[in-house]
């Protein structure tokens, strides 16, 4: 299909305002896929996904519309995801495209997510065509959205296409306006291949299949090609486009988005946002935008019977082959044993890691609260990035602790402005501007330490807002804080699983309501046992279980030894799982317990 009547386009939108219903009924109006063919929702293909009904990966599709020039287009749709974990991925798809279309839901209005989404399409200058869903709700209010779009979004309403995906309105409309709105891609003059990345997936048979949108040049079988950031050059086994499915063909070309198949062993060999190019024919540099991927929220995953863990390092490589923001090593811990430490692009992905080991790989897991990275510079100069609170070097080595920062942006009606500053305030988050969207709701824009929002920052906006606040975030650099390592101590044994990184101000409530925890769970010895919270050496907060004379077979009257015996024996089984902290033992669940309490 000649270039000029390629069509490359992306939808973005705010959680649940029906980008993929809408894809779907694209698809079909196109006849790409036919009504029979088409499970629930074709585009969110992970089971995952489709549980949580949101889109985590994204997968391209090409459709030919017949306009009603008489003319037919390859149009080719490029989904995102729809989560700020995977931002740069949703960047780098949207660099591949020419257009979008901005889907809001007609009742809902503009969202948080809208503006972060529209903000990544107007850095690649995409030609935005908005479109109102979900018209055919009672809820719908047209006004309300047009004025939205032109107050906020700097959009004429005349240019909003009305549609609902579910009853099918408006979908030909959308087609005409992609046709005719976006243009066609342009070819740059040297005609030398470059060929951008904007994702790749793991195939159990084929290896890595990489996504790529052909920017000038072409691609074929038999071809060597070079990334600019992996040193390797390969060898093209297979080129082929998305009709949805994958369909080999001769070649790719200018223009044209699909995939490519190389000699490629591990997910990490093709970065997101690399070039293609041509090993003999160089392209003098990559396109603009690449970055290295950096995984921003760090946890340790350990097996729960200390047996799986071979099992668990085998799940974790193979997890890693085909997901290269997923990082790890093996570390460990008093506490909890022999484990890894796991890199994450956000807290979704670390979800979704978690359930895929439980899931596809039946592992019974544990993991430890979740932490950022931290700069770190020592009083000797040096500067070290630390993601776990235990490898903190001592107060007195340290000069300096910066903590992640972003920017959130936080929808929400006026009503609750109040509480939302409160809870803003409370995470330690600045307010840096306040923008009224419309006659109910206000937008603000905070700045916050990740580490603040990582765990139910969300939730608790939901729970404040019955529902009706939204918010997004994007990084924001780095922040010098008043930072602290804060460990607990059982018996005056450390206790590494429970050491965190917290504000000095907070670390004394925070301290005394993990120690209340601790003394919820741990049983009672023959002992006295203490636990404290303390900040190098200093203790800020403290507990005591008192102590139990406990002798198990003191219930067994007289002689029955097979009886003593077998008590004996079940004591002694019940010992296995417990972990030995000095001479205090914990039952391994109690870990758990306080691990999953949340905070
Ligand atoms: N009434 C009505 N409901 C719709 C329409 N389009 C989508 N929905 C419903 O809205 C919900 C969300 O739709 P999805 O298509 O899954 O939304 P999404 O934007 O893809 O969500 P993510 O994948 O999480 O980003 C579903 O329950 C749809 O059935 C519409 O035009 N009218």
């Amino acid at each position: 299909m000649s270039i000029e009547l390629t069509r490359n386009f992306s939808i973005i939108a705010h959680i649940d305002h029906g980008k993929t219903t809408l894809s779907d009924r694209l698809l079909e109006f196109t006849q790409t896929i036919s009504q029979r063919e088409q499970q629930d929702q074709l585009l969110d293909a992970m089971d995952l996904e489709r549980e949580r009904g949101i889109t985590i990966k994204s997968h391209p599709v090409s459709m030919y519309y017949k306009a009603k020039d008489g003319i037919t287009y390859q149009l080719n749709l490029l989904d995102t995801p729809g989560h700020v974990d995977f931002s740069y991925e949703v960047s780098r798809s949207l660099a591949a495209c020419e257009g979008a279309l901005l889907i809001v839901d007609a009742a809902q209005g503009v969202e948080a997510q809208t503006l972060a989404n529209l903000h990544l399409a107007n850095e690649q200058d995409l030609a935005i065509i908005p479109v109102i869903n979900k018209i055919d709700l009672p809820s719908c209010d047209l006004p309300k959205v047009h004025k939205q779009l032109e107050d906020i979004i700097c959009i004429p309403a005349e240019e909003a296409v009305p549609a609902s995906a579910k009853n099918g309105i408006g979908i030909e409309d959308i087609l005409e306006a992609v046709v005719k709105r976006v243009p066609p891609p342009v070819e740059n003059e040297d005609k030398l291949l470059r060929a951008s990345v904007f994702d790749s997936i793991y195939d159990n048979f084929r290896g890595v299949v990489s996504y790529v949108r052909v920017m000038s040049g072409s691609m074929k079988r038999g071809q060597r090609v070079k990334l600019f950031h992996t040193p390797n050059t390969y060898e093209i086994k297979e080129v082929g486009a998305f009709t949805p499915a994958m369909t080999k063909r001769d070649q790719l070309v200018a223009g044209d988005v699909g995939y490519v198949i190389c000699n490629m062993k591990s997910a990490a060999e093709v970065k997101i946002g690399d070039t293609i190019t041509d090993n003999t024919h160089q392209c003098p540099e990559p396109l603009p935008g690449f970055k290295e991927i950096q995984p921003m929220v760090f946890s340790g995953i350990y097996p729960v019977d200390s047996s799986d863990f071979e099992a668990l390092k085998v799940a974790m490589g193979k997890l890693q082959i085909n997901d290269a923001a997923f990082t790890w090593q093996s570390e460990s811990s008093v506490a909890l044993g022999f484990g890894f430490r796991c890199g994450f692009l956000g807290l979704l992905h670390m979800e979704i890691i978690q359930e895929r080991l439980r899931r596809e790989f039946d592992m019974d897991i544990i993991s430890t609260y979740p932490s950022v990275i931290y700069e770190v510079t020592q009083t000797d100069g040096e500067e070290i990035l630390v993601d776990n609170p235990c490898m903190l070097p001592e107060a007195q080595a340290i000069q300096e602790i910066r903590e992640p920062i972003v920017r959130i942006y936080v929808m929400t009606p006026g009503d609750y402005i109040g509480d939302i500053m409160k809870l803003v305030m409370d995470k330690r988050g600045e307010l840096e501007n306040t923008e009224t969207i419309d006659d109910v709701r206000v937008m603000l824009t905070c700045t916050i330490p990740l580490s603040e929002i990582l765990v139910d920052f969300n939730d608790k906006l939901k729970s404040m807002t019955r529902g009706y606040g939204s918010m997004d975030y994007e990084h924001a650099g780095y922040k010098a804080g008043k930072l602290v390592k804060m460990d607990i101590m059982i018996a005056g044994e450390p206790v590494d699983a429970f050491s965190t990184i917290v504000d000095r101000d907070k670390a004394e409530a925070y301290g005394r309501h993990l120690a209340a925890k601790l003394k919820e769970v741990i049983p009672q010895q023959l002992f006295v046992v203490a636990i404290q919270a303390c900040i190098g050496g200093k203790i800020i907060a403290r507990e005591s279980i008192s102590a139990m004379r406990k002798n198990v077979t003191a219930k067994c009257y007289g002689g029955d030894i097979s009886r003593k015996r077998k008590l004996l024996e079940k004591q002694k089984k019940g010992k296995a799982k417990m972990k030995a902290i000095g001479k205090v033992n914990i039952p391994q669940d109690s870990f758990i317990k306080v691990l999953k309490s949340g905070d």
